[in-house]
C-alpha cells in the first residue's frame, strides 16, 4: 500500500499534484511519500510485537540514505543499519541515537571500525576472523568492549536474483556455517570483545518465507549450541531482504514474516534487530521522468525518456521490473501498445523496459517509474556527466527538495587541472 493515487485523472504523491513537482523542481526527480514511509515502519513494528517479539528496526541506510527518510524513521524509534563510515555519519547526522545503530558489511576498513568504537554504537557484525581480530586490537587501544555479532553465513538459498543472494556458502558474506562455534570461542577469549549476537541476513527481495524459516531454524540450533559452549546470546539480528511487489510479486506481509521468527525464535528469551531496507521505503518512491521524444523504428517504438540507468540502475543490473504510470491518466479505454523505454545514456542497456504496454505519449508527457524508492537515488551516479537527480520529500500537502540536483558548474568543479598541464 502506498500514497501515490490519481485524483481527477493526475498522479499525485499524498495531496501533490505530481506535474506540480515537475514545474518546480525540473525532471527527472525522485519523489517520496513520507506518510508511506511511516505506514511501512509502523506496519512491521506491530507485526514484531504481535509476534511477542521485543525488536528494534535498524532501517538498512544503503536503500536510501537521505537525511530526511533517515529521520522521518529515526523519529518513529528506528535505529539504522550500516555499512560504511559515510552512512555512519549520516544516520548520527539525521538523529539516530548510536545505541540503535548496528554496522556490518564485509569490508569495514580499520578507520571505519576505529570510528564506530569511538561513537559507541550498539552492535558492530563481524564477518571475518581477521575482522575479529583486527576489531579486538582497536578496542583494547580504545579500552573500550564492543558488543559484537557474529554474522554467520546459513548456506541457504534465498531464492532472489543470483546478485542479491547472500546466504550461500559460495557468497561473501558471513563466516561458514562450519567455522561458527569455534570463531565464538575466540571471541570469547579476545580482549574489548562481548560476543553477545548473532547476525544473519541471506538476501535481498524475498518473496518466501521458506528460506527465512531455514535460516531461523539453524539460528536456533547455534544458540543452543553456543550456550552449552558458556557462550551468553542474548540478541539476534535477522538481517533484512523481505521483499515488495514490482510486478505480480505476492511477498509475505511483515506480520506473517515476524509470525514465523516469533514461532521459531521467540522462546529464546533474546532481544531481536532487524534490518530491513526495500520494505520501509521501496514503494515509498517515484522516479519521475520526461519524455524526450518518441523514436519510430520499423521494428519497435522508442520512448525515449530523460531519466536513465544513472539515475535507477535497477533495470540495467538485475532486469528488475519498475511499473511505468502516465502521470495524467489516461481515459478508460485507450488503447494501449507496446515500446521500449529508454533513456539517453550511450548503453544498450540503458532501457527501462522492453515491448511494454503503454497508453499513448509523446514529447513533454511525464511518467513515473514505481517503487524506486530503495536503491534508487542511492546507487546512482553521474554517467555521461548526468547531474545527480534531485530527491523530494512529500508530506500531506507539502513538498521540499531534500537533495537538489547539482549544476553543471557544480560538477565541473570537482575536478582539478594539474598545474603542468
Ligand atoms: C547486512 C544487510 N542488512 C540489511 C540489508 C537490507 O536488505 P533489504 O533492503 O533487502 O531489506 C542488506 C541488503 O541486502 C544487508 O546486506
Ligand atoms: N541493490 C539491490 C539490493 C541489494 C541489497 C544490498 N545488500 C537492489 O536494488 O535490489
Amino acid at each position: 500500500m502506498n500514497h501515490f493515487q490519481y485524483r481527477n485523472r493526475a498522479l499525485c504523491a499524498e495531496s501533490v499534484a505530481i506535474a506540480d513537482i515537475a514545474a518546480a523542481v525540473g525532471t527527472p526527480f525522485y519523489v517520496y511519500s513520507n506518510a508511506t514511509i511511516e505506514r511501512h515502519y509502523r506496519v512491521l513494528a506491530e507485526g514484531l510485537a504481535a509476534a511477542g517479539l521485543d525488536a528494534t528496526i535498524c532501517f538498512a541506510c544503503k536503500a536510501n540514505p537521505n537525511l530526511a527518510v533517515i529521520r522521518t524513521l529515526a523519529r518513529l524509534g528506528a535505529g539504522a543499519d550500516v555499512v560504511s563510515e559515510g552512512e555512519l555519519r549520516r544516520a548520527l547526522a539525521a538523529g539516530v541515537p548510536p545505541e540503535r545503530i548496528v554496522f556490518s558489511g564485509v569490508g569495514k576498513s580499520a578507520d571505519e571500525l576505529r570510528f564506530a568504537i569511538e561513537t559507541g554504537i550498539h552492535q558492530i557484525n563481524v564477518e571475518s576472523e581477521p575482522e575479529l581480530r583486527e576489531l579486538s586490537a582497536l578496542a583494547e587501544a580504545a579500552g573500550r568492549t564492543v558488543e559484537v555479532a557474529i554474522r554467520v553465513n546459513p548456506d541457504v538459498d534465498a531464492n532472489t536474483h543470483a546478485k542479491i543472494t547472500t546466504g550461500k556458502k559460495e557468497n561473501k558474506f558471513g563466516i561458514e556455517w562450519d567455522r561458527v562455534p569455534e570463531i565464538y570461542r575466540l571471541a570469547q577469549s579476545l580482549p574489548g570483545i562481548a560476543p553477545v549476537a548473532v547476525a544473519c541476513h541471506i538476501g535481498s527481495q524475498l518473496t518466501e518465507l521458506g528460506p527465512f524459516r531455514a535460516a531461523f531454524q539453524r539460528l536456533r540450533d547455534l544458540v543452543g549450541r553456543l550456550r552449552a559452549d558458556g557462550i551468553d546470546i542474548r540478541r539476534l539480528d535477522l538481517g533484512g531482504g523481505l521483499g515488495v511487489p514490482y510486478d505480480d510479486e505476492v511477498p509475505p506481509s511483515p506480520a506473517e514474516y515476524a509470525r514465523v521468527a516469533g514461532e521459531i525464535l521467540g522462546d529464546l528469551g533474546c532481544r531481536f534487530l532487524v534490518e530491513p531496507g526495500r520494505l520501509l521505503v521501496g514503494n515509498a518512491g517515484l522516479l519521475v521522468s520526461k519524455v524526450v521524444r518518441v523514436k519510430p523504428g520499423s521494428t519497435r517504438t522508442f520512448v525515449v525518456v530523460d531519466a536513465a540507468m544513472n539515475d535507477l540502475m535497477r533495470p540495467a543490473l538485475y532486469d528488475a521490473f519498475h511499473a511505468i504510470l502516465p502521470v495524467v491518466e489516461p481515459p478508460p479505454g485507450t488503447p494501449r501498445a507496446p515500446a521500449d523505454v529508454v533513456g539517453p545514456v550511450c548503453e544498450t542497456g540503458d532501457t527501462f523496459a522492453r515491448q511494454r504496454d503503454l497508453p499513448p505519449l509523446a514529447a513533454g508527457d511525464l511518467v513515473a517509474f514505481a517503487t524506486a524508492g530503495a536503491y534508487g537515488a542511492a546507487m546512482a551516479s553521474t554517467y555521461n556527466s548526468r547531474p545527480l537527480v534531485p530527491e523530494v520529500m512529500v508530506k500531506e500537502d507539502r513538498f521540499a527538495v531534500i537533495r537538489p540536483r547539482p549544476s553543471h558548474e557544480e560538477m565541473i568543479r570537482q575536478d582539478r587541472l594539474p598545474d603542468w598541464m
